[in-house]
């Protein structure tokens, strides 16, 4: 994603004289950043989302520097005639990617998922958990520069949501823009850079300070060169850091960034030295 996402005056309402359900939208999406969306049962979370994914067009506003997007519904239709596998592919081959290309792509994500066991199943017949394996998996194929997930988590066992979890945050660190609803209030705690409220057919920003990440945290004991600060491509998943000795910190991180913090300290220049990596009982004490 190379620009923000704008939307401008943005309005929705359904059908010609419908009760307008968003109204005067002014939201910014930029790259790099992960956005959660909260509010009451049928406040527009998911007309937002689905306006912000290109699925749905605003009835009124407009909206600049749409980026290559994936979307999942908060109900994916899996009644579709094809497997996951020939699915992920053809989704794979209509973003560009070589056929080769496009059907590793789908092994890889379904891999990750937990759902090769059933790549070549008919996806009419797979249950409610392993549908939802495969809706998040299609929305990763093409690597977006905008995820939009609508309550994505929902449905999936607990490997499958730590997956997902990771996801988000490999996205987030390669650039793209990630935007959720979940109805789970701990799901991404402290992770996101902006939270807003949908209200009134209004979008408020929720100004207090994120609390910190309550989900499970892992503890990574670095060196990196004397009197230096982690590098800031790191420091932006941290919930903590206590410099035990010159140049060894001990820093917290959110299980579901540990994988990318790792990397932004190994790929840092000069790289950290990653010493040890261990969870934390209490995120934070
Ligand atoms: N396709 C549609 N046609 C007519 N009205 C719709 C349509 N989709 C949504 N609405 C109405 O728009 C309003 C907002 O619905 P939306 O699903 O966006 O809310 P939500 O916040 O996502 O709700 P929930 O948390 O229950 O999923 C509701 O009053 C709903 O009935």
């Amino acid at each position: 994603m190379e620009r923000d996402l704008r939307l401008v005056d943005v309005g929705r309402r359904y059908g010609l004289r419908g009760p307008w359900v968003l109204r005067g939208i002014e939201l910014t999406v930029s790259p790099g950043t992960l956005v959660r969306l909260e509010g009451a049962n049928g406040t527009g979370k998911s007309t937002l989302l689905r306006v912000l994914a290109g699925i749905d067009a605003p009835s009124e506003g407009r909206i600049t520097g749409r980026p290559r997007t994936a979307y999942v519904p908060e109900r994916f239709p899996s009644a579709l005639p094809f497997t996951p596998s020939g699915y992920l592919t053809h989704l794979g081959a209509v973003h560009g990617l070589s056929r080769a290309a496009a059907a590793r792509a789908a092994q890889q994500w379904l891999e990750r998922f937990g759902a090769a066991a059933y790549a070549r199943t008919p996806m009419a017949r797979l249950s409610k958990g392993s549908s939802q394996k495969v809706a998040v998996a299609q929305a990763m194929v093409a690597e977006p520069e905008l995820l939009v997930l609508d309550e994505a988590w929902t449905g999936l066992d607990a490997d499958a949501r730590a997956e997902l979890e990771r996801a988000v945050a490999e996205r987030t660190a390669a650039g793209a823009a990630v935007v959720f609803v979940d109805h789970d209030p701990r799901r991404l705690e402290g992770v996101p850079d902006a939270t807003y409220t949908v209200r009134d057919g209004a979008l408020g920003l929720r100004t207090e300070q994120a609390a910190p990440a309550a989900g499970p945290a892992v503890l990574v004991a670095v060196r990196g060169p004397a009197g230096a600060a982690p590098p800031v491509e790191a420091a932006r998943w941290i919930t903590a850091v206590d410099e035990v000795e010159p140049g060894v910190h001990r820093l917290t991180v959110p299980a579901s960034h540990s994988d990318v913090l790792l990397r932004a300290l190994l790929t840092a220049r000069p790289p950290w030295h990653v010493m040890s990596v261990g969870p934390v009982e209490e995120s934070r004490s």
